[in-house]
């Protein structure tokens, strides 16, 4: 694909432009909510085809190029970490189509491949390269800044970074990511001579723009890379993203090599990818033309109930089923869910059903000390069950995940794809199960039409009254039917629903998945955040007790608005 044809409607980012109004008036999380993300999208139904998407894995082939073939193009101990520490022989296909021109020209570049297959070397290396070449002296600012759409993610590449440095002590990496004592991070970016590499999710890296010394910092930056780029570019994202690229120094002018990866490239990445790229990038794709979208070794089973109620017996028993055929020592999954209110549910039904693995949530609404821990003993545990939003549906390598289990519909096609591929990584093998109602089913029929699903019949009769027995005794039923209510709102119209529809189907939610002995209440101004003036059947209270868990004949909630992730 020529990549300059595509770029007609480039727009230059003026570099005069500082950050407007206060930027400590932020919200706390830099994962925009789920409400945002589908803003000025098209329902998913609907989408528009999509750019080609990765199969899942491969293995590293043994007949691709090795690391030391770049021996002209690598400093001597960046090579030796590669092969001695990290123990990397052979390239990735990725690594393999994107290296050597990266190194040797600077090329900018939209990088796509598969899930799991090392596109964050493939970014890492050239651009620690750079800052070796460059050979400034110290204090000369941040050479790399990598955005990721992630807190974890971002820890994660500052690790992988701090890895390939493990012989050059010299350079030192920092993250700036939402979550953390803001000062603390700004003191270690600026700590000494500064730092070398930034890695930033975008709303805390945002933060730190308004102080002039940081700002000043990107003076000399030399490389830009966004990783997950079609996440970064849509619209949770964009207005973030322009006001940092409007306070870096002018890409002409400062001749920094701008890189975007994603395993999935939606068509709006092309149209913004000149916010980062010069206009003569190349796209570099590792998926040919033509090839299946779907990595064909990993079993996609697809479990359709027909009511509400059956949602969580059918998780239960598909987790069951998958842990006996893995064996409860390797079984380690992910369970992904639409709302941080219905992770939670998910992880109390789960925590209190007997025989499974450990097992934790992990979303927005979770401290971020706690997110890192809860991160870092999943990383380590050889079995266990994490109930997540898509906070971690991409680029986390949590190693030896068995399984994913999605249940309700992911945000979008891409979504579903990124979820899939936190198993089967690096060659590894892998299994999914993907759980929906009759109402949902549009989506793996038409969104997913190019996947072949293997039907799948768990026996949920049999779980159901233990389920419900654990059901019954859940406390925050008013908070996870109006966190349903807030996701399903987005869905309504791929659903076919009326608002009256949707808030009909909310109600057997509640009624018959929850077991709420009546309707729970909502205030009047969650109603009109939720665009529901008006939907009939809802049961609107003057305000809801503060501390209500809303459980079975309660009918309420806290109101906090719309649901985040
Ligand atoms: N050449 C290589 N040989 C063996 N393993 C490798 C190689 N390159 C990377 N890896 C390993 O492969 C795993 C996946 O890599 P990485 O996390 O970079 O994937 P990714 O393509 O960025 O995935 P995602 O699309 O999910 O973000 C990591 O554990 C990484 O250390």
């Amino acid at each position: 694909m020529d990549a300059s044809a595509l770029q007609k409607s480039r727009r230059r980012a003026n570099p005069s432009k500082k950050p407007k109004g206060n930027p400590n008036k932020r919200p706390k999380t830099d994962e925009p909510r789920e409400q945002n993300r589908n803003q000025g999208k098209a329902p998913a139904a609907a989408a528009v085809p999509l750019a080609p998407v990765a199969p899942l894995s491969i293995p590293v082939p043994s007949d691709s190029m090795r690391f030391a073939d770049l021996k002209n193009l690598l400093d001597p101990l960046l090579l030796k970490t590669i092969t001695d520490d990290l123990k990397f022989d052979h390239m990735m296909p990725v690594q393999e189509a994107t290296l050597h021109e990266l190194l040797e020209k600077r090329i900018d570049c939209l990088a796509q491949a598969k899930t799991g297959t090392g596109k964050t070397i493939a970014f890492l290396l050239p651009a620690i390269q750079t800052l070796i070449n460059k050979n400034k002296p110290r204090g000369s600012g941040i050479s790399l800044l990598v955005i990721s759409p992630t807190r974890e993610l971002a820890m994660q590449i500052a690790k992988e970074a701090s890895n390939l440095l493990q012989r050059l002590p010299q350079f030192r990496v920092s993250i700036a990511i939402g979550g953390t004592n803001k000062d603390k991070e700004e003191r270690d970016i600026l700590r000494g001579d500064g730092c070398d590499i930034l890695i930033a999710t975008p709303g805390r890296l945002y933060d730190h723009l308004g102080n002039q010394q940081i700002t000043q910092s990107f003076r000399n930056l030399d490389t830009l890379v966004l990783d997950e780029a079609d996440r970064l570019l849509d619209m949770g994202f964009m207005e973030d993203l322009k006001k940092i690229i409007r306070c870096l120094p002018d890409k002409e002018q400062s001749k920094r090599q701008g890189m975007l990866f994603s395993a999935t490239i939606a068509p709006h990445v092309q149209q913004f990818a000149h916010l980062v790229l010069a206009s003569g990038y190349k796209f570099i794709s590792t998926i040919p033309a033509g090839e299946a979208q779907i990595h064909q070794r990993v079993p996609q089973l697809l479990v359709t109930v027909e009511s509400w109620a059956q949602v969580v017996p059918a998780m239960v028993a598909s987790i069951q089923s998958e842990c006996k055929l893995i064996g409860p020592a390797e079984f380690k999954a992910i369970v992904f869910a639409p709302t941080a209110a219905l992770a939670d549910f998910y992880h109390d039904v789960l925590s209190n059903i007997p025989g499974l693995p450990y097992a934790s949530a992990l979303h927005a609404r979770v401290s971020q000390s706690r997110r890192t821990k809860v991160t870092n003993e999943f990383r380590e545990a050889s079995s266990a069950i994490l109930v997540a939003t898509d906070v971690v549906a991409r680029g986390l390598d949590f190693p030896g995940v068995s399984n994913v289990f999605q249940v309700g519909l992911p945000a979008d096609k891409e979504s579903y794809i990124h979820r899939l591929g936190r198993t089967a990584r690096a060659g590894k093998e892998g299994r999914s199960v993907f759980i929906v109602t009759e109402p949902e089913s549009f989506f793996p029929r038409h969104v997913l039409k190019a996947i072949s699903f293997e039907t799948a019949n768990p026996d949920f009769a049999s779980v159901a009254p233990q389920v419900e027995a654990i059901v019954n005794k859940y406390e925050a039923k008013g908070k996870t039917y109006q966190a349903w209510l807030g996701f399903y709102k987005a869905h309504a119209r791929a659903m076919r629903w009326t608002d009256d529809q949707l808030v009909a189907e909310a109600n057997k939610f509640a009624i018959e998945a929850l077991g709420c002995g009546e309707i729970p209440g909502l205030e009047r101004k969650t109603v009109g955040k939720m665009g529901l003036k008006g939907a009939r059947g809802l049961n609107i209270v003057a305000n809801l007790p503060q501390k209500s868990g809303g459980g079975r004949g309660a009918g309420g909630g806290r109101a906090k608005g719309p649901a985040a992730k």
